[in-house]
């Protein structure tokens, strides 16, 4: 509510604005201190460019965050506020130093063709190899023309298309590579295809998953899974280049990934596509679910919003992706009719005993979820502006 809804008399104002003024001067003694900060981290960009260390250096951030956290307390500070700020801080290093560029793991690969590089994730690998010296070339759907010369002298053809077309590509279009060349895959399921590139292509194969959306601004902490395929010594520089991208990588065996994906991607994204569809059907007053919602139920509305913001056709593809994410998804569909008859029985203590036995199961994870979750509940109360 602006100040002059409440009846302020002069001293008050006066007292009010000369405080802020000093609070005006402190924030801007913030932003300079921030343009230093800034200025810094681009030339630790630039030294890590050449010395080709990762971008993310998480002992360095523990051991920063560890010192200021102690330090705020002898100075009655919060230590979550410094840890806040810090951590928003790096953020923005990922992004700086991302665009200093990145030391080039392999210099003589020769090129590198992104099959499917005109879609979203295609675009921001082609970029981070970009960015790295590599020499990147786009192939997608009306290019198949120019495939065989694109191929010539290739050092690794990364296949990031659709997953309901990409086994059939990779056997009927890359047949032809050159044998040393390192074929490799982004798909979200591994294990199809993963024997496609291994029965098409004799030299060395990987299949890698990014655990994140093409929408993340810097591979900074993210995760990537990899499944290894053949001749691993021949692709240990692509690992280690992802690394220096500032990624965590996952070893997996596809079979285990791919089961993981059924409750991770298929069920999740299920459920979601159903909470949104019945918001719809039931035709929701979306207005007032805004104005009445607790932060985590901004969050909720978020998460399932965003899912409908994006491509239909991409999460067909991840939910159809696998028959036995069917399974999964029914098994989910029985739990909730059978805690509804729970519900319908007006069983309250069925209820609870349920309740405690999930909690139970969920272990020290249930606390350590509710602490973080705090934090994430507190910055979407920050971004509210009225
Ligand atoms: O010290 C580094 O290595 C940096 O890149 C700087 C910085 C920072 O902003 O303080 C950023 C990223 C790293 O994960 C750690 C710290």
């Amino acid at each position: 509510m602006p100040d002059g809804r409440f009846d302020m008399n002069e001293k008050t104002t006066a007292e009010l604005e000369k405080l802020r003024d000093l609070i005006d001067g402190v924030d801007q003694q913030l932003l300079l201190l921030l343009r230093k900060r800034l200025d810094l981290v681009a030339q630790v960009g630039a030294v890590k460019h050449s010395a080709g260390l990762p971008i993310y250096a998480p002992e360095r951030e523990a051991a920063m965050l560890a010192k200021r956290r102690a330090e705020a307390e002898t100075m009655g500070i919060q230590p979550q506020l410094i840890e806040d700020v810090l951590r928003r801080l790096m953020r923005e290093s990922y992004l700086n130093e991302k665009d200093v560029g990145f030391k080039q793991v392999k210099e003589d690969l020769g090129k590198i063709v992104i099959v499917g590089g005109k879609g979203q994730l295609g675009q921001l690998f082609a970029q981070m190899f970009s960015l790295s010296g590599y020499e990147v070339h786009l192939l997608d759907k009306d290019d198949w023309q120019r495939a065989a010369a694109m191929f010539e002298g290739a050092g690794l053809v990364l296949v990031t298309v659709p997953i309901a077309v990409t086994c059939e590509l990779i056997r009927d279009k890359l047949t032809q590579l050159p044998t040393d060349c390192i074929l490799a895959d982004l798909t979200s399921i591994k294990t199809a295809p993963m024997a496609a590139m291994l029965e098409t292509h004799q030299g060395p194969v990987v299949g890698l998953h990014p655990m994140f959306g093409p929408d993340v601004g810097s591979f900074a902490k993210q995760v990537v899974v990899v499944c290894h395929g053949r001749q691993a010594q021949a692709y240990d520089w692509l690992l280690e280049q992802i690394k220096i991208w500032g990624a965590r990588l996952v070893e997996a065996e596809a079979i285990k990934h791919d089961k993981a994906m059924q409750l991770v991607q298929a069920m999740r994204h299920f459920s979601t596509f159903v909470y949104g569809l019945n918001l719809c059907r039931e035709q929701a007053d979306m207005q007032s679910l805004l104005q009445f919602s607790s932060p985590i139920y901004r969050l909720e509305l978020a998460m399932v919003g965003r899912l409908f913001a994006q491509s239909p056709e991409l999460y067909a593809d991840i939910i159809f992706a696998q028959k036995d994410s069917l399974k999964a998804i029914s098994d989910y569909l029985a739990n909730y009719a059978e805690a509804l008859t729970v519900l319908e029985s007006g069983n309250r203590d069925e209820f609870i005993r349920r309740f405690r036995e999930v909690t139970q199961w969920f272990g020290d994870l249930a606390p350590q979820f509710q602490h973080e979750s705090r934090a994430m509940l507190q910055s979407v109360n920050d971004m509210k502006s009225h």
